[in-house]
């Protein structure tokens, strides 16, 4: 097993008595990426700053290593709302910042050239913040949050205003430093990479868990294999196969949603010789198409029997 760096109980919290989050408890271990999701205003970044002790909880209790007082130099965070001195040169706030989290400065300004290095930033330790691009600011808030070796890493919206390369940048330096031990919570909005990245994810919904897992049984709970087939072929006949629970037609393209316990091979097997199929592919539903059936409140993808966490 491994430690649980985070731990969060039946966290509430109320603005001008409206409940904005209820509830929500999780870890987050050595070693993990732990996703927070759920649509705008679902109460991410609610939970985060009652976690950074920014806001107080009106319910539950926040602990770090099983202890209630959160030591802020083992902690780094990359708050949502961007935004560094502007009149400072690089190099000079990351160490100011370093030396709050009373780390060693010489190994900091190490970090810190190597980190600006790996994002492409080498050269620039004096340049001022102001005469950065977006992307390139975020690149140093990131090595910000983490230029003291912190165990606990709360990311809320890391990837927001990268380009894809960037994106990627940022998506192998997270995994590395999990790899090396580091425990990480993180906000995203964007499924792919959470689906690629994380162990765990947790998903808010109106303030409430909605799901809670690993990534392999959250996938197995909820992403249906779908059948897609180009070809035309009446939504009837596809509608009264066996294990279908429905059809969705566009032209020549039909994507049939399959039962949850489907088993492929013989479902396979069993199609009609007459189908018109010119392609046809088996996949699981994305978490991204997960998603939006959550947050639509379509719940589509639930069945009779599949309930959600
Ligand atoms: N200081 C505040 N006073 C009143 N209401 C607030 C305050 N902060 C947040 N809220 C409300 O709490 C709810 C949750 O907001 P929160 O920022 O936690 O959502 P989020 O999940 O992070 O959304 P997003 O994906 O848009 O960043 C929203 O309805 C928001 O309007």
């Amino acid at each position: 097993m491994m430690e649980t760096m985070l731990s969060v109980h039946d966290l509430g919290k109320s603005f001008k008595n409206k409940q904005i989050i209820s509830n929500i408890s999780f870890d987050v271990k050595k070693g993990e990426i732990m996703a927070i999701l759920g649509p705008n205003g679902a109460g991410k970044s609610t939970t985060i700053r009652n976690i950074m002790g920014i806001m107080y909880p009106d319910e539950g209790t926040i602990s770090f290593q099983g202890h209630k007082s959160i030591p802020r130099h083992k902690i780094g965070y990359l708050p949502e709302e961007r935004g560094l001195y502007k009149n400072v040169k690089i190099m000079d706030i990351l160490l100011y910042l370093a030396e709050l989290k009373d780390y060693p400065l010489k190994k900091a300004k190490e970090r810190a050239l190597r980190y600006l290095k790996k994002f492409n930033l080498e050269g620039k330790e004096n340049t001022s913040v102001e005469e950065l691009s977006k992307g390139m600011g975020q690149k140093v808030q990131f090595i910000a949050s983490i230029i003291h070796e912190p165990e606990l890493l709360i990311l809320d919206e890391p990837f927001s205003g990268l380009d894809p390369v960037s994106q990627e940048l940022f998506k192998n330096e997270i995994r590395n430093l999990a790899e090396d031990g580091t425990a990480i919570l993180l906000s995203s909005h964007q499924m792919n990479l959470v689906e690629e990245m994380c162990d765990r994810l947790f998903m808010i919904h109106h303030g409430q868990k909605i799901i809670y897992g690993n990534m392999d049984e959250v996938k197995e709970e909820y992403a249906n294999f779908k059948c897609t087939i180009r070809g035309k072929n009446d939504h009837t006949i596809l509608e009264q196969l066996p294990e279908v629970q429905r059809v969705e037609q566009q032209d020549d393209t039909s994507i049939l949603y399959l039962t949850k316990d489907v088993h492929v091979t013989s479902w396979l097997k069993q199609l009609p010789d007459d189908l018109n199929i010119l392609e046809l592919a088996i996949d699981r539903i994305s978490l991204h198409e997960i998603f939006i059936d959550i947050a639509t409140d379509k719940n589509l993808l639930q069945e009779e029997g599949a309930l959600y966490a």
